[in-house]
């Protein structure tokens, strides 16, 4: 990594980084999930990172088993040395402060990512604050300053206690009359020499040992603040710091609904620290986006260290990752990326569905909340690096198979007995099931001939919910490909993305619902992306009458290079035969009480409600009588109106969710805590019950808003 081009964010101001934990013996075979690709962005190098295990994508945004790149300024790989980060990343710094600035270090990630590691280190591998503070002296002893320290931690309670006190004294965060913040009953001590650093900040010549015992010692969730100031007076006591460099060590990250070693809920003792560590993030993203509003208050620690980010202040934000898989990395990359790129965004263009980068990845515990449903999913990926020039990639037939899942609809609808009597079963044969666009129509092979093509992706995803096992609620497919070429224009990525609904809670109505979408994204031309899109579109909300089906295809590529054309022309193909293999007659019966079984339904990834939704114009004029036309236009609205309710609570901030009826202070803060534990908690209108409100009664409040609508 250390050959690598490193211009930087022109905003100086914030810097994000990652830090992928260096292996200990304890790790066994661990093998890294996190792929770090480097990224040059309007000239501006980063890195993003993607996961993976072994061949499968890691679905990170909870929907339709997109696979996401998220951005951060560099990411450290696990053989790069505490030494390497200290030189590139924190002596900047460290000069910084000598002339007067102030200069902070966040360390954050999930539990045991090596956050502690990284900044106490070993006897043989010194952590940043140790080297800091060998570089300050140095640095103070040539400038005539002097160095002291202070040691702090947060708990989960909010209190804040000195830790260079024996009896653990609690420190009070005050605001002097100039605004300034003081941490009153805080110790200063004075540092002449790292040795003696060790023995304040470590209590020996083993931080590590010393830290660890310290730490067992402590409450088991609690953020810690190293103050090493700077000043020009020396003495003992420092009233008057000249600029400091703060070190804060964020207790890690971890999923309030897990339950503890001794199977205690933590939901309780991790809420306020998660919430603390999403407020730090929330300061780091205002700064570096110049936010005007910066919500230093949201926690203890951010008030604590406003005057050290705010102003002229430095920040470095290190998001330490767990070199295998942990669920909570993946989180903690995503805010990583959102404080660093104003929102994270993802390569497979999955930034185009609506909350993707605010999507949680944390397992819906929603899913498994609601009874009875049975969720299967299956996620394929085939990723080649480097040049595939002429070559052939193989898909295996399980891409054949899964094809058939898409052009077998109408099969699957004439299961349903089967598949009512007996979900999971259908399920797991389903899920074997994988659907790849650019298999051939006599054939099962991919071909490629994109050169060089960096990264070829294909994801799909097959969800069965049952909400009453019996009968099917919902049938859902998600199918995405990507072809990324980074380095050979004019074609810079090939993405296309199909979606199949099937909806039946009563075995009828049933709505069903196809959505297939090409796109290139041509990244050669700076002034002018090129871009071919390709859209075809199915909607069936059918009595035995035509169905219509709508295929959209724009092109507006000037300058496509031919192997593109004519792999586009065979994705193009490709879903012409696709949508025109889905029947084209159904038998089924409509019926009116589609509200109900939309709104019941417990669909568990949030990319497909809305293509159940669409109602074009073609097909409300394919129904026969006014009544059918006027119901599908507002069961559509009907459903459209409740996601978009459900969204808002899953999004909008407090002051929006108190204009909702029904909603007031107490409401929207219990919203806003759900949102810390799982950011999209409300997947449909049952999930309301978390705020003591029920379907029904929401129901009533949107029928107000349309009118007779949901009569
Ligand atoms: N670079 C590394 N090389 C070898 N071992 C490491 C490295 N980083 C961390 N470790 C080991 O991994 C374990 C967890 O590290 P550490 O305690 O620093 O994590 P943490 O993120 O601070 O955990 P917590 O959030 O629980 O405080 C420790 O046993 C540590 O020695």
């Amino acid at each position: 990594m250390s050959g690598v081009p490193r211009k930087q964010n022109l905003n100086p101001k914030v810097r994000v980084i990652a830090k992928i934990r260096g292996s200990s013996h304890l790790d066994g075979l661990s093998t890294s999930w996190i792929s770090v690709h480097n990224n040059i962005r309007d000239g501006i190098f980063s890195h993003s990172l993607t996961f993976s295990l072994g061949d499968r994508p890691v679905a990170t945004s909870g929907g339709g088993g997109r696979k996401e790149a998220y951005v951060v300024d560099y990411c450290y790989e696990q053989n790069e040395k505490n030494d390497l980060v200290f030189e590139r990343e924190v002596k900047p710094f460290i000069n910084e402060v000598f002339d007067g600035r102030n200069a902070t270090i966040i360390a954050c990630g999930a539990r045991g990512t090596g956050k502690s590691y990284l900044f106490q280190g070993t006897d043989d591998e010194p952590g940043l604050t140790v080297l800091a503070v060998d570089e300050m002296l140095r640095l103070a002893a040539d400038n005539g300053k002097s160095i002291a320290v202070s040691f702090y931690e947060v708990d989960q309670d909010h209190h804040v206690k000195d830790l260079l006190d024996p009896n653990r004294q609690q420190v009070f965060v005050l605001k002097d009359a100039h605004g300034k913040t003081q941490l009153k009953g805080l110790s200063q001590v004075s540092v002449t020499s790292v040795s003696q650093f060790h023995n304040f900040y470590g209590g020996g010549t083993n931080p590590r040992k010393s830290i660890q015992k310290a730490v067992t010692e402590l409450p088991k969730r609690s953020h810690k603040g190293l103050i090493v100031y700077v000043s020009s007076h020396g003495g003992e006591k420092l009233d008057v710091s000249v600029s400091k460099l703060n070190f804060v060590d964020l207790a890690g990250y971890q999923d309030a609904r897990r339950k503890s070693i001794d199977g205690h809920n933590l939901v309780e003792s991790t809420r306020n620290i998660n919430k603390s560590i999403h407020a730090i993030h929330n300061v780091v993203y205002s700064l570096k986006a110049n936010e005007t509003h910066v919500p230093y208050r949201e926690s203890k620690i951010t008030t604590m260290l406003q005057d050290s980010l705010g102003g002229a202040g430095r920040i470095l934000m290190v998001t330490c990752l767990n070199p295998s898989f942990c669920q909570e990395s993946i989180y903690m990359v995503k805010l990583a990326s959102r404080s660093c790129q104003g929102s994270s965004w993802a390569i497979t263009d999955s930034t185009k569905k609506a909350n993707s980068s605010a999507r949680p990845m944390v397992p819906s515990s929603h899913n498994s909340r609601m009874l009875g449903s049975v969720s299967t999913s299956v996620k394929k990926q085939i990723v080649s690096r480097g040049h595939i020039s002429g070559k052939k990639a193989h898909c295996s037939t399980s891409t054949l198979k899964a094809r058939k899942l898409f052009d077998e609809s109408s099969d699957l609808i004439s299961q349903k007995d089967q598949l009512t009597s007996n979900v999971a079963k259908e399920a797991s044969s389903l899920e074997v099931e994988g659907v790849s666009l650019f298999t051939h129509e006599d054939s099962n092979s991919v071909s490629v001939d994109v050169s060089p093509v960096a990264a070829i992706s294909s994801t799909c995803e097959t969800t069965i919910l049952d909400k009453e096992v019996s009968p099917v609620a919902a049938v859902s497919s998600t199918c995405e490909t990507t072809i990324i070429d980074k380095e050979v224009s004019p074609v810079a990525a090939v993405s296309v993305t199909c979606e199949a609904t099937i909806l039946d809670k009563e075995a009828s109505p049933l709505a069903i619902s196809s959505t297939c979408e090409i796109t290139v994204l041509d990244k050669a031309d700076e002034d002018q992306n090129k871009t071919v899109l390709y859209t075809g579109e199915l909607s069936m909300f059918n009595e035995g009458k035509k169905i219509d089906k709508e295929n959209n295809s724009s092109i507006v590529n000037q300058g496509g290079s031919p192997p593109i054309s004519a792999q586009l022309q065979e994705l193009s193909n490709s879903l012409k035969l696709l949508c025109s293999s889905t029947p084209s007659c159904m038998d089924i019966t409509l019926k009116n009480d589609a509200f109900h079984n939309q709104t019941s339904t417990d669909i568990g990834e949030p990319t497909t409600p809305s293509s159940s939704m669409r109602v074009t114009n073609r097909e409300i004029t394919s129904f026969c009588s006014p009544w059918e036309k006027f119901n599908a236009r507002s069961t559509g609205m009907k459903n459209s109106l409740v996601q978009d309710y459900l969204r808002l609570l899953n999004t909008a901030d407090k002051e929006e969710l108190r204009k909702l009826k029904g909603i007031g202070e107490k409401r929207a803060t219990s919203i806003l805590e759900l949102r810390e534990d799982c950011p999209e908690p409300f997947k449909n209108l049952d999930d309301l019950k978390d705020i003591g409100l029920s379907a029904k009664q929401v129901k009533g409040w949107l029928k107000k808003e349309v009118g007779g609508l949901f009569d």
